[in-house]
């Protein structure tokens, strides 16, 4: 899908930031379209979109070292406005006549910013001689400004800290006004957003639904859709979107690989088929599934098996269909970014996530991936705007393996039995303590083991059930959740009074990194 449609889009150049993405967040909360490129190709895409300001990002690189990275030199010339952020700002200086140095006073952290002048950025935010928490990354300095430019801010290390032109319309700023760290931040964004680049802050998830549903129907013409459902938040607005957009074309195929939660197959087939009206195919393949991980007990090769099957399914479901030109993903704007990303060098597997990305070269078919601009609670407001129910949209994260990478070692369909139950009985103690929101993701493991216990005079030999629980933003990184010790007491007497097989339960309490989310 192009995304070209958009008349007031912010472009953000991204010299490769660890905290980019969170400008996107910023400007996108003030009701602005915006989009975040490469600096290698910004030319192309300052070109193409014609946005009406610019954001220039930080950087790990030095604006001193000689081919270091810069924004088009266009984007100075267009008499749009234009924000630098840390590198941003350097670069900025360094490409309009300023000097930037290095081997001053390092900056990383909280720091204080001293209002020195009136500034439109600052407009009902911060007053002049005032003094306010801002946070720094930075080993470099601008030191001469640009002709034109006034300083309107300043640190102790950064005598330049914020500065502006304002007869062009150029800021900048050495702080990241993009991390919570800078509390006012996301206001001073929004006033470029808004007063300085004059966007009224019309980006709303019923515009985008609109254009989204246009935008399909004009991929798609009269041509057969497949999506691969699996009633997580991603692929479920995915196929909504698409739904609306050319109705029976589509076909959702919802893979019932024995490895779902409790009731999960038949309360996502219930809840498409009554309130939508959505052609979907239910593939009971759990005895394929479950025969093929017999006797595997190597997480990578589940992960690899389960993969393998998943695109033998979807083969021959699409086969009968009479093929398909299009599939319809769930892909998220993180996931995008995250494979333009230059900064993203070859990194080692650590596991590998199942998905059905190997389908359409396989199948040779076109991606319709009508959420690839989306944040993923961007995708939960569009969900609500669709009608998707509340329990739909607030779910946690399932991962594609399901319940074989949460029992580690073989996998028998008396330990998912097992396993099942005692998931559903968790997360009822977890909905019923109101935590559910809180966590990230929570989730049972069966361990391998086996533990002696007393149950009713006599002597027990049954499984280890671990319970886990995380707070995160993305799933990079993730803490375990601090629970309080009586919620955990509850939870494990339930878990061993009403599910046979298990006599002991223990709690994980790994962050990530070291650990991982997921056991295997
Ligand atoms: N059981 C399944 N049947 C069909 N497709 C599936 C199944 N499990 C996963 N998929 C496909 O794999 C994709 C990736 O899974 P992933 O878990 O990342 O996304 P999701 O399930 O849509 O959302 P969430 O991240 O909230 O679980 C899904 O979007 C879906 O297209
Ligand atoms: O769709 C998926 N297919 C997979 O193969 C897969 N493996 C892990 N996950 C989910 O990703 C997040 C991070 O998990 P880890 O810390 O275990 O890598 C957590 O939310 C995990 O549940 C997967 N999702
Ligand atoms: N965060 C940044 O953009 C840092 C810019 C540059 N690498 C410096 O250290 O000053
Ligand atoms: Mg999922």
């Amino acid at each position: 899908m192009t995304t070209n449609h958009h008349s007031d889009t912010i472009l953000i150049i991204d010299f490769g930031s660890q905290v980019t993405q969170l400008i996107a967040r910023r400007v996108r909360e003030a009701g602005a379209y915006c989009e975040i490129v490469p600096f290698q190709s910004a030319a192309e895409a300052f070109a193409r979109i014609k946005p009406r300001g610019v954001i220039l990002s930080g950087s790990p690189h030095s604006a001193i070292d000689i081919g270091s990275p810069r924004a088009p030199q266009e984007v100075f010339e267009a008499g749009i406005p234009v924000l630098g952020i840390c590198y941003g700002e350097q670069t900025m200086c360094a490409q309009l006549g300023g000097q930037v140095e290095a081997g001053h006073e390092r900056e990383f952290g909280r720091a204080f910013l001293e209002i020195e002048a009136d500034c439109a950025l600052f407009d009902d935010v911060w007053a002049r001689g005032t003094r306010h928490q801002v946070w720094m990354s930075h080993g470099d300095r601008v030191t001469a400004l640009p002709e034109g430019f006034k300083v309107v801010g300043t640190s102790r290390g950064a005598p330049f800290a914020a500065i502006a032109d304002e007869k062009r319309r150029f800021y900048a700023v050495q702080f990241h006004p993009e991390v919570v760290h800078t509390p006012d931040g996301a206001r001073l964004l929004a006033n470029f957003v808004r007063n300085i680049v004059g966007v009224k802050g019309e980006w709303t998830m019923s515009a985008y639904r609109q254009q989204a549903v246009e935008a399909i129907r004009k991929q798609v013409g009269d041509k057969k859709v497949i999506c691969a459902l699996s009633g997580g938040v991603d692929s479920s607005v995915a196929a909504l979107l698409v739904h609306e957009a050319v109705g029976e074309q589509l076909t959702c195929i919802l893979v019932d690989h024995g490895l779902m939660r409790k009731n999960e197959a038949a309360d996502v087939v219930a809840m498409f088929r009554q309130h939508y009206n959505l052609p979907l195919i239910l593939v009971d393949a759990s005895d394929r599934f479950i025969s093929a991980l017999e006797g595997e007990t190597d997480p990578e090769t589940k992960r690899k098996t389960i993969g393998r099957l998943f695109i033998e399914v979807f083969e021959e479901e699409a086969k009968k269909l009479g093929g398909a030109d299009f599939l319809a993903q769930g892909t998220l704007y993180p996931d995008v970014i995250e494979s333009v990303s230059f900064t993203g060098g070859p990194s080692v597997t650590i596991k590998s996530h199942h998905n059905v990305g190997g389908l359409p070269e396989r199948m040779n078919m076109q991606l319709v991936e009508p959420l690839r601009e989306l944040f993923k609670d961007e995708v939960r407001v569009l969900g609500k705007e669709l009608g998707l129910p509340e329990s739909f949209i607030g779910r946690h994260p399932f991962p594609g393996p399901g319940l074989a990478i949460r029992c580690p070692g073989g996998v028998t369909r008396e330990k998912l039995e097992i396993l099942r139950e005692a998931d559903a009985v968790y997360l009822d103690e977890i909905r019923k303590a109101g935590l559910y929101d809180a966590i990230w993701q929570a989730f049972a493991v069966l361990l391998p083991v086996q533990t002696v216990g007393v149950m009713g005079d006599g002597r027990t030999y049954e499984y280890v059930c671990a319970l886990r629980a995380v707070t995160s933003v993305d799933g990079m990184t993730a803490d375990f959740y601090h629970y309080d010790m009586s919620f955990l007491g509850n939870a494990a007497t339930r878990i061993i009074n009403e599910v046979r097989g298990i006599n002991r339960v223990v709690y994980d309490v790994t962050s990530k990194p070291p650990g991982t989310i997921e056991w295997e």
